[in-house]
């Protein structure tokens, strides 16, 4: 289980995560919900060891994680990819689909890397030519399944899709969620976050509402 227990953050004096408790399960979607500004985005970071905490503990399959970015242990970070909001940010314009896929992989021109970005194209639909093409010359979804295939390139056991699908319309969103359950399904434990709750009603095993997930809204219910 990749776990956070009393977890705070935020920036600077702005404290945004006040004593955060999360849970997400292997082979399951956890979807993350809240109000804009909330924190969503800022605990996914956390439990991705992307973003430092200010107290608290994030585990991963029992680990407890020291530090977080690159003072995270490699051999932890590399148990948790990552998918944003938006592929064009998350992408060098300079580099192909092929280039993108690789790049966790290593030397592109290895044969174990060809393999393995072969097979990946293949599980996220993504043609030979579309491999060979550079970023402004695919359509978004193609792109955020490139991104989605370089998230899961290391064959992490998490997956953190910050608002993954937030920028494509409704079929490609409906692809993105589907080969993300294929994934769940083979045992990945996800976590999703939206701020769409009826795509979360319908793709995620169980919603979570990041407000309860605070301590203090927890010590209101048990009063
Ligand atoms: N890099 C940053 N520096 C300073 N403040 C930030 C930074 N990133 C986010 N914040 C602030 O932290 C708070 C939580 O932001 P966060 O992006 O985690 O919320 P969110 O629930 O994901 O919002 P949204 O649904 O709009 O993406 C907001 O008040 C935001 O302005």
């Amino acid at each position: 289980m990749l776990t956070a227990t009393g977890v705070v953050a935020g920036y600077g004096e702005h404290t945004v995560l006040r004593s955060v408790d999360l849970t997400v399960t292997p082979g399951r979607i956890t979807g993350l919900q809240g109000p804009s500004g909330s924190g969503k985005s800022t605990l996914a970071r956390v439990v991705a060891l992307l973003h430092p905490r200010t107290a608290g503990t994030v585990t991963v399959d029992g680990r407890s994680v020291t530090g977080s970015g690159y003072l995270a242990p490699a051999e932890l970070r590399r148990r948790i990819g990552m998918v944003f909001q938006s592929p064009r940010a998350a992408t060098d314009p300079r580099w192909t689909l092929r280039q993108v896929i690789a790049e966790p992989l290593g030397a592109a021109r290895r044969s174990a890397t060809r393999q393995r970005v072969a097979e990946l194209a293949e599980q996220f639909q993504l043609t030979d030519d579309l491999l060979d093409r550079y970023p402004h010359q695919v359509s978004d979804g193609q792109l955020q399944r490139a991104c989605l295939a370089r998230a899961v390139a290391l064959r992490p056991a998490y997956l953190v899709c910050d608002e993954a699908t937030a920028m494509l319309d409704p079929s490609t969103t409906a692809t993105i969620a589907q080969l993300v359950r294929g994934l769940a399904d083979a045992g990945t434990g996800v976590l999703a976050v939206s701020h769409d709750r009826a795509l979360l009603t319908a793709w995620a095993d169980h919603v979570l509402d990041l407000h309860d997930l605070h301590a203090d809204a927890r010590t209101s219910w048990e009063s």
